[in-house]
């Protein structure tokens, strides 16, 4: 019966239409080839039965980790359909998470608080776990527990959230490098990643609690927080934007060559995160307009802010912005700053 539902309906529409949870979980089989489990509203995971051959791969794709950023809702609902209607035949263990379908459904970034603040642990730190938010953060990081503990312990993990940002970028789509804590960053990924349309990478400085630091730092997962493009509403995304992805994606899951070019430093854009910024009073303001696009760089002494009595200035001789927004609470980042990545830690 539920089953029927997904096959018939779609994925995303059974997810929008049980928001909070479903009855309970369910398993299902596609031909002789492939188990199918959902294990709550928004987690599906597609099993091969045949996957022993190959060099396993366990992959995680997430979406609506925020509820507004639709494009990535659409593009793996697409290759959940696909999968379900055996059009494509998964050759790896991957699990599909639809973060936050409340705030889908609420068309907003999230309802009571940034679910992409809450993970490792956060989610349970100060007042507990007291919003929807908090208790998804806990559940989606038990689910890939679940999920990487399920593979064989030599599989490659990999987990690529898929966002989308708040304003325009001067590169279309770009990659957040989760902080490695001294390991190098992988060639590999960072070209797969531009195969895929996705040539800029950032590389963060410090721990954080997203989603992909969690599946980074906890399961030596090749994770990513990767920005498609700008926000836009459901139903009005230009999805030929995203073919490069989806075909890289379908290769990926169906144990395809990848055919990715050698590391050149020459065919990416790459960026250390320099600092991030935090809010500390509730006066903060960019001194830039709400148009201005990330990856702008402003010259050193430039005043980027305002925070209460402070003036935050550009320390380096150039820093390129990416993510301003002010309207976050005291104490959450307000924007990242950028110079040029030494690429000698790619290995
Ligand atoms: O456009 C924006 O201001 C935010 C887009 C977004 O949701 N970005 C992620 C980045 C997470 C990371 O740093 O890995 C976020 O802010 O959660
Ligand atoms: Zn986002």
């Amino acid at each position: 019966m539920l089953q029927a539902q997904i096959k018939n309906q779609n994925f995303l529409q059974f997810t929008l239409d049980n928001p909070k949870a479903i009855s309970e979980p369910f398993a299902f089989e596609l031909g002789k080839h492939t188990q199918v489990e959902v294990w709550d509203t928004g987690v599906i995971v597609f099993t091969p039965k045949d996957c022993d051959q190959i060099a396993a791969k366990d992959i995680v794709l997430s979406s609506a980790v925020h509820g507004n950023e639709t494009a990535p809702i659409e593009l793996c609902n697409t290759l959940i359909s696909q999968l379900l209607k055996q059009t494509l035949i998964a050759k790896h263990r991957i699990m599909f998470l639809i973060g936050n379908p409340p705030a889908i459904h609420n068309g907003t970034r999230f309802i009571e608080e940034n679910l992409n603040r809450l993970f490792s642990g956060a989610h349970s730190e100060g007042e507990g776990l007291t919003n929807g938010e908090r208790v998804r953060a806990k559940k989606l990081e038990q689910y890939v527990d679940r999920f990487f503990a399920g593979g064989n312990a030599d599989s490659e993990r990999l987990h690529y959230d898929l966002h989308t940002a708040i304003r325009g970028s001067k590169h279309e789509k770009f990659a957040i490098y989760p902080f490695r804590q001294g390991k190098a960053y992988s060639a590999k990924q960072i070209m797969f990643l531009a195969a895929s349309g996705i040539d800029t990478v950032l590389f963060h400085h410090e721990p954080t609690t997203t989603f992909s630091y969690f599946s980074s730092n906890n399961y030596q997962a090749h994770a990513f927080t990767i920005e498609l493009g700008k926000v836009m509403p459901m139903g009005q995304n230009d999805m030929t934007r995203f073919i490069a992805l989806k075909e890289m994606l379908t290769r990926l899951m169906t144990a395809q060559a990848l055919d990715c070019d050698e590391f050149d430093a020459s065919k990416v854009n790459l960026y250390q995160v320099n600092r991030a910024i935090n809010k500390q009073t509730e006066h903060f303001e960019f001194t830039f307009a709400n148009n201005v696009e990330n990856f702008t760089a402003f010259p050193k002494g430039y005043i980027l802010a305002k925070d209460g009595d402070m003036d935050i200035k550009v320390e380096a001789a150039t820093e390129s912005i990416v993510f301003p927004n002010a309207n976050v609470p005291v104490g959450q980042r307000t924007v990242l700053c950028l110079i040029p990545a030494d690429p000698s830690n790619i290995d």
